[in-house]
């Protein structure tokens, strides 16, 4: 895609900020799965559908993720300011560092993110200040989803400010449309919103890609 700037400028943000303790000793998110690192499958999925990438973690993840990276699309980093203040946090820091109207947000832990499903949040979320997938009418799929950068920052802000972490907080004061599963298929298979949390998934899919 173009590397258009401007206000119609579509970014991607990829979260990363997480300590991947169900995972074990190591990060996911630079983890070798069937020979590509995670978080280098996520990127590369959703680079043909933003002009620009953002990578939120921590500081000293920046070496790893660098690595992993390399070679491919660039990507700008947005570190934390505060450490393991978790997910919301992390997508706030994302969003700050990006400089378009709209954004996508996605976790380091969903390989298997439907680039056509992106650019239908995309659409989905014009005019609105969120798209959010729904899974099973009770799951926001937060961590797969498109939001208007600046109202977003401000909901995060005021959530952390009131000392609430979850992930859908923020939604409680934006103007957001849901897609819920029976759209969802329209645009691309639900394995879009699989994530990897233990190494057990890990291994199951890094089987089906191998
Ligand atoms: N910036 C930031 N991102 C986080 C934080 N916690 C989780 N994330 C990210 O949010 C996404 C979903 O989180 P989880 O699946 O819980 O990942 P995780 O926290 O690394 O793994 P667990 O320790 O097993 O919960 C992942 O992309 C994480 O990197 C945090 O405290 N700060
Ligand atoms: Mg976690």
């Amino acid at each position: 895609m173009s590397r258009e700037t401007g206000r119609d400028e579509r970014t991607g943000v990829v979260l990363a900020g997480g300590h991947s303790t169900r995972f074990g000793e190591a990060d996911k998110a630079v983890a070798d799965l069937a020979g590509t690192p995670m978080i280098r499958r996520v990127v590369d999925r959703l680079e043909s559908v933003v002009d620009g990438i953002v990578v939120n973690c921590r500081e000293e993840q920046v070496p790893a993720i660098e690595d992993a990276l390399a070679g491919g699309p660039d990507a700008t980093f947005a570190i934390d300011p505060v450490p393991d203040r978790g997910p919301m946090a992390g997508i706030m820091t994302g969003l700050r560092a990006t400089t378009g109207e709209y954004a996508v947000v996605v976790a380091c832990d969903m390989p298997f993110v439907e680039p056509a499903l992106v650019t239908s949040l995309f659409e989905r979320a014009a005019g609105r200040e969120a798209a959010v997938p729904r899974l099973d009418d009770r799951w926001l799929q937060t961590t797969q989803a498109v939001y208007r950068a600046a109202p977003m920052i401000h909901a995060c802000e005021r959530a952390l400010e009131r000392g609430e972490r979850k992930i859908t907080e923020p939604l409680l004061t934006l103007d957001y449309v849901v897609l819920d599963e029976d759209e969802l298929r329209e645009y691309a298979p639900l394995e879009s919103f699989e994530n990897i949390n233990t190494r057990a998934e890990f291994e199951a899919a890094s089987d089906r890609l191998e």
